[in-house]
């Protein structure tokens, strides 16, 4: 039996097609929303009408069954390129939608006699729509999830393989044509690729469209529907994520916790609002101030978390006091200014959350307890556990340029203070009596480096030197009684660490001395 494609057939199947993916995907399209099911829908539609145009070929004049089908089918495949842009939130420049099928309708206007020439031109402009449509979704290819994608691009590059064949083939003279509607390889060639490529563009791009759509509704219920931060559940979430791999790789971690202060005041006084507007604004203040990976979420009402992946304790410390001066610098809406107070800890590989945000949570009350707009840090109140040393839960204890306070006297000594903190970091509590020499070794440094730096600032003219000079006797103060009962036996290996770490390196060297390196023409 001898087996013959019914070419008609085969148009009127693909015409039906065509009508029922441009109604159905027209009927779930929603008008505003650019998503490209709308140009995808019109480009089914216009497909189709050409196609029944050129059904009719020999039956209506040459001007609709030749030029305004052509015109019609390349428009059709600018609509998908359209429909692509659209979805990936792209531009798409209007000559790519009217380009082609202009150009179909002048190139084959001069060949109305000769149709092989008119299936080389037009193919070779649906060529390029279609290597632009397959740039565009390679190009893209990472930020579309889900499967949909390739049954696009798999339609997308069997038209193109079977466009560009065509093209070759009349070229070469390998294939001729008396008539469109002739039973010729070709032809059949021609409507069994574009059958199947119809379904697997349709099918495709809603599949995509439906993926996408999963994929953001999942997105959004990550999000605080207000601010657009990460919600509490999802902090939770990579919370614990983070904990896995510290416990794993020994990466520091940190968290800040941020309360507005007397928010109520604002809300009191400019009404609920405005108190949005303004938790919108300090969301965004506080996005431009942390790192990419940092991660800020709301915890509820007025209060935030930052979570700092690969963050020591002075990262933390230094992240925390950026935010608060940030908050500070500028309105947040209009003229209402608002300050904030942070809670700070790093996370101990011993840590639960728990036991970790209810430190920072300590750190955030002392911060509000001490008059607000300020970050106190607590430090770790117990000796880190195994796979994790001290130096690298407490990050980043080194020196760095940017602590140079502009002048070389201090900043010779802030360096010996800094070596002199780590040495006691690195010495365990067993090493009683390197302990306690190392302390006061300590101590004699900060001292002599204390009457150093009154007497640079005094000669500088600073203007808060007395302020200065006033918070060095309280450490030093502060520091004899640690002597004292150290050498009583009552001094533990933590307290000292919280002295020198956090009172006397952190609060004092990075808070306290910072403030007056613009004076001295530092960093
Ligand atoms: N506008 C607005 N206000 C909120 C929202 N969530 C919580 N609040 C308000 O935030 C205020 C929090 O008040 P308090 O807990 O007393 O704290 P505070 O006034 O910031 O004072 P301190 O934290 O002690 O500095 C309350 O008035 C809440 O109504 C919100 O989504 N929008």
């Amino acid at each position: 039996m001898e087996f013959h494609v019914h070419v008609p057939t085969m148009l009127v199947l693909s015409i039906v097609m065509s009508l029922t993916f441009a109604g159905s995907i027209g009927w779930v399209a929603r008008p505003g929303v650019r998503d490209g099911l709308l140009p995808l829908s019109l480009g089914f539609a216009c497909h189709a009408v050409g196609y029944v145009l050129l059904g009719l070929r020999g039956m209506i004049p040459d001007l609709f069954s030749v030029l305004l089908a052509n015109m019609l089918v390349t428009g059709a495949c600018s609509l998908l390129l359209l429909a692509v842009a659209q979805f990936l939130q792209e531009r798409l420049a209007s000559a790519w939608l009217w380009g082609p099928a202009l150009a179909v309708v002048l190139l084959l206007s001069a060949y109305l006699d000769d149709i092989n020439t008119r299936v080389i031109l037009g193919g070779s402009v649906l060529v390029v729509v279609f290597a632009a449509l397959l740039w565009r979704l390679a190009r893209a290819h990472r930020r579309i999830s889900g499967r949909g994608r390739y049954l696009l691009l798999t339609g997308v590059l069997i038209t193109l393989v079977l466009l560009i064949a065509r093209v070759v083939l009349f070229a070469t003279g390998a294939a001729v044509l008396e008539q469109v509607l002739d039973y010729a390889p070709s032809q059949v060639m021609l409507y069994v690729t574009a059958f199947v490529s119809q379904i697997l563009l349709g099918t495709g791009f809603l599949l995509m469209a439906k993926e996408s759509a999963e994929a953001q509704a999942r997105h959004q219920a990550m999000l605080d529907s207000l601010t657009g931060c990460w919600n509490r559940a999802r902090i939770e979430a990579l919370v614990k994520y983070e904990m896995a791999r510290l416990k794993r790789y020994g990466t520091p971690l940190s968290l800040l916790l941020l309360d507005m202060d007397h928010f109520k005041l604002i809300n009191d006084q400019h009404g609920h609002l405005l108190g949005d507007s303004v938790l919108k604004a300090f969301v965004a203040r506080v996005q431009g101030v942390i790192r990419e990976t940092d991660l800020l979420g709301r915890w509820g009402g007025e209060e935030f978390v930052v979570l700092l992946p690969s963050s020591g304790f002075v990262a933390m410390t230094q992240m925390a006091e950026r935010i608060r001066a940030q908050v500070e610098a500028l309105p947040m809406v209009g003229d209402v200014r608002v300050t904030v107070s942070l809670g700070c800890a790093s996370c101990q590989s011993t840590d639960s959350w728990e036991t970790w945000l209810g430190r920072a949570d300590v750190a955030l009350y002392r911060a509000k307890a001490a008059g607000r707009n300020r970050a106190e840090c607590e430090m770790p109140l117990t000796r880190p556990g195994p796979g994790l040393s001290v130096a690298e839960s407490l990050g980043e204890l080194v020196w760095r340029d940017e602590y140079l306070s502009g002048n070389p006297e201090i900043d010779d000594e802030h360096r010996t203070l800094f070596v002199s903190a780590r040495r006691l970091f690195d010495l365990q509590q067993e090493e009683e009596g390197s302990l306690t020499a190392a302390a006061r070794v300590f101590v004699a440094e900060l001292e002599a480096h204390m009457a150093t730096e009154e007497r640079v600032l005094a000669n500088a003219g600073y203007p808060e030197c007395a302020a200065h000079t006033a918070l060095h006797r309280q450490l030093a103060e502060r520091a004899h009684r640690l002597l004292e009962a150290q050498a009583r036996g009552q001094l533990t290996f933590d307290e000292l660490l919280h002295f020198v770490v956090y009172e006397v390196t952190v609060q004092h060297l990075f808070i306290e001395d910072a403030k007056f390196h613009a004076h001295l023409g530092g960093a």
